[in-house]
């Protein structure tokens, strides 16, 4: 399990369930990661956001966090959700693409409703700290 620091800096909200497995462990949640930035830079309705971000590095840390936020043994040592994201003028709009690019990559990746379910409220919950326009 993460430990309580790294949790709260991965902005996880109420209780975590253990959905680790579910996603294929590490090597699932990477390969879902990839397949989801994959996804956004596809994505005109957002992309250009990206436009000078460090993608290994963006994958690393998505990975990482996702891990906790699944209740994997990660360890999350990124910026906070509203450091990471502030000044970037992300949208409501915005942040709808994304959750889109996020539930089409658990779609290619056949993870199980429940835990779609459980994981896509996750991100929701991270929404007052990501959208700032
Ligand atoms: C729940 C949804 C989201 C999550 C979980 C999330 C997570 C993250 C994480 C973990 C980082 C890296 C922080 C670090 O390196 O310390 C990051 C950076 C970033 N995010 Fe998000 N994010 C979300 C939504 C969005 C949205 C909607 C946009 C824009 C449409 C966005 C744009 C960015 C950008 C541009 C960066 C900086 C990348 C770089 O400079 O290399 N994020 N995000």
């Amino acid at each position: 399990m993460a430990n309580e620091q790294s949790i709260k800096q991965a902005d996880v909200h109420g209780p975590i369930k253990n959905y680790y497995k579910t996603f294929g462990g590490m090597a699932g949640i990477k390969a879902l990661t990839n397949t989801f930035v994959d996804n956004v830079a596809a994505d005109p309705h957002i992309n250009y956001y990206f436009a000078h971000a460090n993608i290994p590095q963006l994958k690393y840390q998505l990975a990482q966090q996702f891990c906790v936020v699944l209740g994997g043994p990660c360890k999350y040592t990124g910026q906070t959700m509203t450091q990471a994201h502030k000044g970037l003028q992300i949208t409501t709009a915005a942040f709808n693409y994304l959750a889109a690019d996020m539930m089409a990559a658990m779609k290619t990746h056949n993870i199980p409703m429940a835990a779609q379910n459980y994981f896509i409220a996750q991100l929701a919950a991270m929404e007052p700290q990501i959208v700032t326009k």
